[in-house]
């Protein structure tokens, strides 16, 4: 299997003032092209930051340790051309005063070099495949004119619009209800693997990250605690720490 990105001893702290939170530590982890990996862990376990450690998006307060290597690049990876994005929050990438065709058609446009008739069209299609009914309506609306469901498919559909061979994807289901959820993780599922890109998909639901994943791997207080394939992860896990969140998790479905 190819090593798309490699993380060697790599750690992540914020500095504030006199203040610092130790955000990741000492993590040795190999992302393999084509594959779709789960970041799991409660919050504040360090999983948004290392999303945005890989798309090189950390804050300037960050201060890393170790190293992460793309042997899978020959470059190191751009957001937005190499790296697509998709929060929890798809306000926080749609920009509110842009008409959601626009949005992706810009980043069409940007990472792709197209002019504005085919970056449009490219727009349209994207719409589509993301399985948004009328193109044509909800390309000319707003995001604050589509429900949270549909504006988180406008999201996906921009996030690959230039292409990426990865795609990050950060809670993007945690603000859906349990059946749009379900609906989005499908989606993603099958762009992912249509479009044969590699996926990191983060959440705290260890059970929705098990539908959707080839590997888990567990992170608690910044520490990768356990890392394998899902089945061993969910029938087999070494680590206490991931029975408890299983545990939670059958708590809670009781
Ligand atoms: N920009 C920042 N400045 C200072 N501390 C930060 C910053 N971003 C994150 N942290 C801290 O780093 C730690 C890890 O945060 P992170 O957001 O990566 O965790 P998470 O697992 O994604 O949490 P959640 O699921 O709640 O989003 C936390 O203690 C958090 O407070």
């Amino acid at each position: 299997m190819t090593v798309l990105a490699r993380l060697q001893g790599f750690g992540v702290s914020y500095s504030r003032k006199r203040h610092a939170t130790t955000a990741l530590a000492n993590i040795d982890l190999d992302l393999f092209a084509g594959e779709k990996l789960a970041i799991i862990g409660e919050s504040g376990s360090g999983k948004s930051t290392l999303a945005m450690a890989l798309a090189g998006l950390l804050a300037p307060e960050a201060q890393q340790q170790g190293t992460i290597e793309w042997p899978g690049y020959s470059d190191q990876p751009q957001p937005g051309r190499d790296i697509g994005f998709v929060f929890q929050d798809p306000g926080g990438s749609l920009n509110p005063v842009m008409t959601v065709g626009s949005t992706i058609a810009e980043v069409a446009r940007v990472n792709l070099g197209l002019d504005r008739a085919s970056a449009s069209q490219s727009a349209h299609d994207l719409i589509a495949r993301v399985r948004l009914p009328d193109p044509e309506r909800i390309a000319h609306s707003y995001p604050h004119q589509l429900s949270g469901g549909q504006r988180q498919r406008v999201a996906i559909a921009a996030a690959i619009a230039g292409r990426p061979s990865l795609l990050i994807a950060d809670e993007a289901t945690s603000a859906l209800d349990t059946i749009v959820q379900a609906e989005i993780v499908a989606l993603i599922r099958s762009l992912v693997e249509a479009d044969g890109m590699t996926l990191v998909f983060i959440s705290h639901d260890i059970a929705l990250a098990a539908s959707l994943a080839d590997r888990i791997a567990v992170f608690r207080s910044g520490r990768l605690v356990e890392c394998g394939d899902t089945r061993t992860i969910i029938q087999q896990q070494e680590d206490a720490y991931t029975r408890q969140l299983l545990d939670a998790h059958l708590a809670v479905e009781a």
